[in-house]
């Protein structure tokens, strides 16, 4: 039988294990409305970040240049204190709220055994969306019963083995997904708990290929067409699952928080038609999406203050549609390890073209970062060790990989880079080390977590030999 564990699922209950199981340390900054830089002399620094007197990049209380130098570059390293310190402002705000409450990691930002072990330790629960995200979090310590199974095409074999594991919840994406888990549920005799995932139709306010709350998206019930109610009269009939809540994502790195709200309308009014189905639903799962400053032109509203306003707008729509007012759930990825995460590139050959650009040439690219080439996303740059130098050339820096539009930052301002220099791109800590391929048969860099000056290693560069390990042998 696969019933959920009892007994931990929300904050508010206070039956998870957030106080105990979170670990002590110091916050280098614990204000929520300063801004990353708010001390910051150097606007391209982030919080935990300084340059020291020997003119390098520090990140933790580590130096940068020592870091690359014991572990070589590329190196994404991050800031174990700041991945700490979002998860508790996540939880903070959330617990101002005074509605029950859960936190959910979205490992897909960043999935690796150490984080999720993390996230589950600052008690996080943790979305993973296939099962190879399920068996890194599971080989990671954290209990199946803290896994919120997602994704729009889990597989037959997936969802048995999500069963199998027991884990504490499956959000159901489409109509042939709930038949099949319905079936495969009753077969094994049990009943899982499910979310549906809904589509509610409004517009995010970001960019195209990460708005998902539309109606024409690949993901969810479609709450315009009336897919979403259908979906939960089909449910009520089915054995072997239960539906607790419903689920929207509307996209991610927005800004702006009126997509949200628009989503908790037409949630609520769904919310109240499965209620009335006799379902028994106890959250309301808003997903993830809120968005982090890359650079000086992202003005993210501080994190308290959207959940504050998403919690109002919860309260004030449920009282009006004369219903109880749910547990909020919110599943973040980006904004708990995108600013924490920093990638340290060596500098290589250099092309100046009068008049054209400047480019200077890493020793990665599209393949560890492939974001601005997907989304045309902007970046911050800096010479980890000559931190303290004038800015005052710009510099296009590129990848080594045979394509055009391999490239991390286009014009950025840079002390001129020599061969050997190591760049710094901040910001990169949601969705690189996760995006990353190997094309150009290019490895997967080394992942390192720093904490209160101590460095370790959490993911091993990759070696030639791991790149045609799956070559058969000629
Ligand atoms: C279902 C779901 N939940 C949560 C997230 C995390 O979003 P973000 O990293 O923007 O917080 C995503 C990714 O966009 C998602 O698809
Ligand atoms: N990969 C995207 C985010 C996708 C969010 C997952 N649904 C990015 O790098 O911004």
């Amino acid at each position: 039988m696969f019933f959920q564990k009892k007994g931990a699922f929300f904050h508010g209950q206070k039956s998870v294990g957030y106080e105990k199981l979170s670990i002590k340390h110091i916050f280098i900054q614990t204000g929520d409305e300063m801004s990353d830089n708010a001390l910051l002399l150097d606007e391209r620094l982030r919080e935990g970040q300084w340059v020291g007197d020997n003119g390098h990049l520090w990140i933790g209380q580590c130096d940068a240049v020592e870091l690359a130098n014991t572990y070589g570059t590329p190196l994404i390293v991050y800031d174990e204190t700041q991945i700490r310190t979002n998860i508790r402002r996540y939880l903070d705000a959330l617990k101002k709220t005074e509605l029950n409450y859960r936190l959910t990691y979205a490992s897909k930002a960043f999935c690796s055994k150490a984080m999720c072990h993390v996230a589950y330790s600052e008690g996080c629960f943790i979305d993973v969306v296939s099962a190879g995200e399920m068996m890194t979090a599971l080989a990671a310590g954290v209990p199946a019963s803290y896994l919120h199974f997602h994704g729009n095409n889990k597989s037959l074999d997936e969802l048995r083995l999500a069963l199998k594991q027991e884990v504490g919840l499956i959000i159901v994406d489409n109509k042939d997904e709930l038949l099949a888990l319905s079936r495969l549920a009753e077969e094994a005799n049990g009943q899982v708990d499910i979310q549906l995932r809904i589509a509610p139709g409004v517009e995010a306010h970001t960019h195209e290929y990460i708005s998902t709350g539309q109606q024409d998206s690949k993901f969810g019930f479609d709450w315009q067409s009336d897919q979403a109610i259908e979906a939960l009269r089909l449910a009520a009939t089915l054995p072997g699952i239960r539906v607790t809540g419903l689920h929207a994502h509307i996209g991610s790195q927005i800004f702006d928080a009126s997509g949200f709200h628009d989503a908790v309308e037409r949630m609520a009014e769904l919310y109240k038609e499965g209620l009335l189905l006799g379902h028994s639903l106890q959250v309301l799962n808003m997903g993830g999406g809120l968005g982090i400053r890359y650079t000086s032109e992202d003005t993210p509203q501080p994190l308290e203050k959207m959940i504050l306003g998403l919690a109002e707008a919860i309260k004030r729509i449920f009282t009006q549609f004369d219903i109880p007012f749910p547990a909020l759930e919110l599943e973040p990825g980006r904004s708990i390890v995108g600013n924490a995460g920093t990638t340290l590139y060596r500098a290589g050959w250099r092309k100046q073209v009068d008049g054209v650009r400047n480019y200077v040439a890493i020793d990665g690219g599209m393949t560890d970062n492939p974001r601005l080439a997907l989304y045309g996303a902007k970046y911050e740059a800096m010479l980890a060790n000559r931190a303290s130098e004038a800015a005052d050339t710009l510099w296009s820096i590129a990848g080594k990989c045979c394509e055009s539009g391999d490239m991390i930052a286009w014009d950025v301002p840079l002390p001129n880079p020599e061969p050997g220099d190591l760049i710094a791109i901040f910001a990169t800590g949601a969705y690189n080390y996760s995006m990353a391929s190997h094309y150009n048969r290019l490895p997967k860099p080394a992942v390192v977590f720093v904490r209160e000056g101590q460095a370790r290693l959490v993911a091993r560069r990759e070696t030639w030999e791991d790149l045609i390990r799956n070559d058969v042998s000629l």
